[in-house]
């Protein structure tokens, strides 16, 4: 009988885990080059399953794609290691067994990581080295990401009319990562025209039969789950799955209960866990009805909450609108900080910037500025979040803490370099990149967690994203804004310009850009601080004529920071003209020049209006 029709009368018995298994014989390397490197040992694994009863038998390239090899600089043996895997399943498998051949997912939490173009060359690639081996079917398998996935799908079904099993994993019972029901992927895959769809990796069978719950019948396809053995417990450096094989045996009736016809295991299973599920389902009829709950539990029932004063992006949208970064302190006097956040309050600014430590050097945590400042003088903060210095969890629970102290405005960032800061040689996490964060930011504006879990309520973040216009190849800096945008970002905020040829240049490179942007304008303080910014910040040019303005000044403080505001004011009276949104940088805690500038622009804009309405009257 061939595979397909199998699938549909009797149930089959997958294999167990490969890379685990060897994991666990001390083997702790490139799974899939022990194909070449050590064919024997990859030979008895599958022979084990075999012999446990296993029909499908899925040959060792979960990762022999030259994405995942490049990481062990074997990509130049994708065909190789493909080649010999197959090989050896076949070798192993009996008359009759079945050998798919696996691809594993690439993608994680980082979507930006691998372009989907990337990902269709490599999976071409090594579906072509497959199917040259002739192999019974295809096994597509630890797919966290729906569109990898189905892309990858697309591509095997226009290549082959052999049976396919598309298997996506979950972070969260139910739900994938990007919040789309199992139900709804399920559907999908059988749409791209899977045979089999199911479940495999990261849950245990708990879970896993939890979230089929909510799966009916597909139509056409059947489905199937390869559930982990267990959670993994970290004992004596190594990762363990403790399990006990009569559970899993429990377990695999009920998954057949929920209609499952193919059923196997993943990380953590052992050729016992097969010959227990074997011994209970294999073969049997599959289940031809089943009930599933009217009122799904993984629907995301968000509670509708919308922030109440107008975000930043609609502001700028509307008109005039100015916003001033003023940073925490790095020493624990918050005096001065207090009282610039309450003069530029009175001065009616729109938000008051705080830096995610800013050149990688610490400061008081920004949040917990933005939170004082918001309920004593009632502004609203916006706080700047690098992927420098949390790692998934730590951003994720930052960002609910935020929504939690109703601070809604927030600026994504890469973060500068540990390099330059006062710990040089401080691991940088970027789990994320600022694109990914933006995204996932927005997927909790939709009440979803970065994992797929329903929040029970969306935040309503305002994302902004930088714009450093500062660069050699401008157009490129703005490819980037686009690109932001694509990931959700709804205005941008700009490093200072200190000529005003560069900021109609800006103008002009970015007057089609749809979002919003603050333009970055900084008061300079001395001569020195000019000549730091034009010689030793990459990328920062300050006219001559500024240059020589701030040199005339001299060493006078007060002198000096006149002509810096002086300098200021003519550039805000261009940006005045090009942008609506206004950036105001404090320099080192000197609030009163940022009051004084907000001021100026205040009555700059008031005198327009002014003179508009004066016109009006005329007319
Ligand atoms: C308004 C604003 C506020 C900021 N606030 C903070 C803060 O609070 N804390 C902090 O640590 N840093 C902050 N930064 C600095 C920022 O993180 C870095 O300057 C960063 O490299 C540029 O912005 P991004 O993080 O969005 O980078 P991304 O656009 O995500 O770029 C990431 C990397 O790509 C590279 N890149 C960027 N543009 C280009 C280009 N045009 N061509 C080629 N490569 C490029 C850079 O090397 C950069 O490291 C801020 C920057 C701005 C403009
Ligand atoms: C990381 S999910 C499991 C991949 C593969 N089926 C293995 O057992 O090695
Ligand atoms: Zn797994």
């Amino acid at each position: 009988m061939n595979l397909r029709d199998a699938l549909q009368q009797k149930t089959l018995i997958g294999d167990g885990a490969m890379g685990t298994l060897l994991y666990s014989y001390g083997i702790d390397r490139c799974f899939e080059d022990l194909n070449l490197s050590h064919s024997e040992e990859v030979l008895n694994v599958h022979r084990a399953y075999v012999n446990a009863g296993a029909d499908v038998i899925q040959t060792n390239t979960y990762g022999a794609n030259y994405i995942k090899l490049t990481r062990y600089g074997l990509q130049n043996q994708v065909k190789e290691i493909n080649t010999q895997a197959v090989r050896l399943a076949k070798q192993a498998a009996g008359p009759e067994q079945y050998v798919v051949g696996t691809m594993g997912g690439v993608r994680g939490i980082q979507k930006q990581a691998v372009p989907l173009e990337e990902i269709k060359r490599s999976f071409r690639e090594q579906l072509y080295c497959l199917l040259f081996e002739e192999v019974d079917g295809l096994l597509l398998e630890t797919f966290y990401d729906l569109e990898e996935v189905t892309t990858v799908l697309e591509i095997v079904r226009k290549e082959t009319d052999l049976p396919v099993i598309a298997q996506v994993s979950m972070h969260e019972a139910g739900v994938l990562q990007d919040g789309t029901p199992l139900t709804e992927a399920l559907e999908l895959l059988e749409k791209k025209g899977a045979d089999v769809v199911g479940v495999n990796c990261r849950l245990g069978p708990y879970h896993m039969i939890q979230s089929l719950e909510e799966v009916p019948l597909p139509d056409k396809a059947v489905l199937s789950a390869y559930p982990n053995a267990s959670l993994p417990a970290f004992q004596d450096g190594r990762l363990v799955y403790p399990t006990d094989p009569s559970y899993f045996q429990k377990s695999a009736q009920s998954l057949y209960e929920q209609g499952v016809h193919l059923i196997g295991g993943c990380c953590g299973t052992t050729p016992e866990h097969i010959e227990a599920i074997a011994a209970r389902v294999k073969g049997k009829k599959p289940i031809k009805e089943k009930k599933v709950p009217l009122k799904k539990k993984t629907d995301v029932n968000v509670a509708k909450k919308e922030k109440q004063t107008p975000h930043l992006h609609e502001l700028a949208r509307k008109g005039r609108s100015i916003i001033v970064e003023l940073d925490p302190p790095k020493k624990l006097n918050t005096e001065r900080f207090l009282k610039g956040a309450k003069a530029l309050q009175e001065a009616g600014i729109d938000s008051i910037t705080l830096a995610d430590n800013s050149l990688a050097t610490p400061r008081i945590s920004n949040s917990t500025m933005a939170s004082i400042i918001k309920s004593k003088y009632n502004v609203d903060p916006l706080v700047h979040i690098a992927c420098r210095d949390r790692n998934l969890i730590g951003l994720q629970s930052h960002l609910l803490g935020l929504h939690t102290l109703g601070i809604h405005q927030v600026l994504a960032v890469t973060g500068d370099p540990t390099k330059i800061g006062d710990f040089p040689g401080a691991t940088s996490v970027y789990d994320l990149s600022s694109f990914d964060l933006i995204h996932y930011i927005k997927q909790l504006n939709k009440g979803i967690s970065f994992s797929g879990k329903p929040l029970g309520e969306n935040t309503s973040f305002s994302v902004a994203a930088a714009f450093n216009p500062n660069v050699r190849n401008l157009n490129r800096a703005v490819g980037r804004m686009e690109k932001k945008i694509s990931y959700g970002a709804d205005y941008f905020i700009s490093q200072p310009v200190f000529n005003e040829k560069q900021l109609v240049e800006v103008y002009e490179a970015t007057k089609h850009v749809d979002a919003p942007i603050y333009i970055g304008i900084m008061p300079l303080t001395s001569v020195r601080n000019a000549e730091f910014l034009h010689n030793e910040v990459p990328g920062m040019t300050l006219s001559a004529d500024i240059l020589e303005r701030m040199e005339q000044a001299g060493d006078n403080k007060a002198q000096a920071q006149a002509e810096g505001i002086s300098i200021a004011k003519s550039l805000i009276d261009t940006a005045m003209d090009l942008f609506n949104g206004i950036y105001l940088i404090t320099p080192f805690l000197r609030y009163e020049m940022t009051v004084e500038l907000t001021n100026y622009i205040h009555e700059k804009s008031a005198s327009k209006e002014r003179k508009l309405s004066d016109g009006i009257h005329i007319v």
